[in-house]
């Protein structure tokens, strides 16, 4: 099974909300927890692994990295378990602590030296890592924002601890607070004035293209709606025949992206399809304060993360229990993850 079923609710607010206010201060607690571990990394590079949102929230904070002598890379861990090898450390990442490629990705290289970001301190994760965090916040979704969140600042914490470079914690957390206040206001509107949506495209380039995965992954599992996170260009090779009037296109847009996403946008428009642009064009635009290219991805989210769940809201949908209460999907997730996996 995934995760415990967490306590149904039937209308807004629904645990998903609950644990997007409370992200500023699991924030902190995350700081907190964090900010004095001691992490001794092996000569060599850095390979950051996980499934699904961990995942993308450990990529997302090694962004940060701009030493060139500080190598790192991503695999996601079924690819690392069956395929791919990693460097000389491994970062891993999983709210459960017990999705089982991210143990075992940890478990086929005894001779590395791992660290493992949970939030459970009685998991695989945490007691088969050399060395383990563990983040003391639950998130009672199973949609994983607040999670999201911790484990995004856990990582670049993780990250400058690795670089030897110093960050502004209280600085990022007062950003994503201030964010996510705007966020609930902004897309509650957008979402009352969008129309009808049936398919959606996150796009992104650079450092935004985890952000683009990410925030697919949250529509998909918060409102049942498919969505497919791409890189920018990629959108325009194959994606635009499945474009039409009920598409719904969210940019994740750096400075430098703007002529083309424009040009894309006004392409649209043929078939009908509309945009959100998050700092940058759109049919609706989001602005960003923008300090640098690494914080922007994580920044978009906060956006993504309460779209996803106002659209949820419109459409009667209980975001935080991936329809585990209906038999059928129950019956798939218990098939693909039977009892004590996931
Ligand atoms: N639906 C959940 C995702 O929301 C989650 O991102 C992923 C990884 O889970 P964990 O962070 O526990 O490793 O597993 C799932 O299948």
């Amino acid at each position: 099974m995934t995760d415990d079923i967490p306590e149904v609710r039937t209308k807004h607010p629904y645990l998903m909300y609950e644990m997007l206010k409370e992200t500023p201060k699991a924030l902190k607690t995350t700081l907190k927890n964090v900010i004095d571990e001691e992490i001794d990394f092996r000569r060599g590079s850095v390979t950051v692994t996980g499934n699904g949102t961990s995942y993308h929230a450990g990529v997302l904070g090694f962004q940060s990295i701009s030493d060139e002598n500080k190598p790192w890379n991503h695999i996601q861990s079924y690819e690392l378990e069956n395929y791919k090898t990693p460097g000389n450390n491994i970062v891993a990442f999983s709210h459960t602590g017990k999705t089982y490629s991210t143990v075992q990705s940890i478990r086929k290289y005894p001779e590395k030296f791992s660290v493992g970001v949970t939030h459970d301190q009685n998991s695989s994760l945490a007691q088969i890592s050399s060395k383990s965090i563990v983040i003391q916040e639950k998130d009672k979704s199973l949609c994983n924002t607040k999670a999201f969140f911790d484990n995004s600042l856990a990582s670049l914490i993780i990250a400058n601890k690795y670089e030897k470079s110093k960050y502004d914690y209280e600085g990022f957390i007062s950003m994503i607070d201030k964010n996510l206040m705007r966020a609930d206001i902004e897309m509650n509107s957008i979402v009352k004035e969008i129309g009808k949506v049936k398919n959606i495209f996150v796009l992104g380039a650079g450092n935004n293209f985890i952000a683009a995965r990410e925030t697919a992954q949250k529509l998909k599992e918060a409102t049942h709606i498919h969505s497919e996170g791409i890189e920018l260009e990629e959108y325009n090779h194959g994606c635009t025949s499945v474009t039409n009037k009920d598409t719904l296109l969210i940019n994740i847009c750096n400075r430098e992206d703007t002529s083309r996403v424009k040009q894309i946008n006004r392409g649209i428009k043929y078939v009908g399809a509309k945009s959100i642009g998050i700092g940058g064009p759109g049919d609706f635009e989001i602005e960003l304060d923008v300090r640098n290219s690494f914080e922007l991805p994580i920044q978009a989210i906060t956006y993504t993360y309460f779209f996803a769940y106002h659209l949820a809201v419109k459409l009667g949908i209980n975001p935080d229990i991936l329809r585990f209460d209906e038999k059928d999907y129950y019956d798939f997730d218990m098939e693909i993850f039977p009892e004590g996996q996931h």
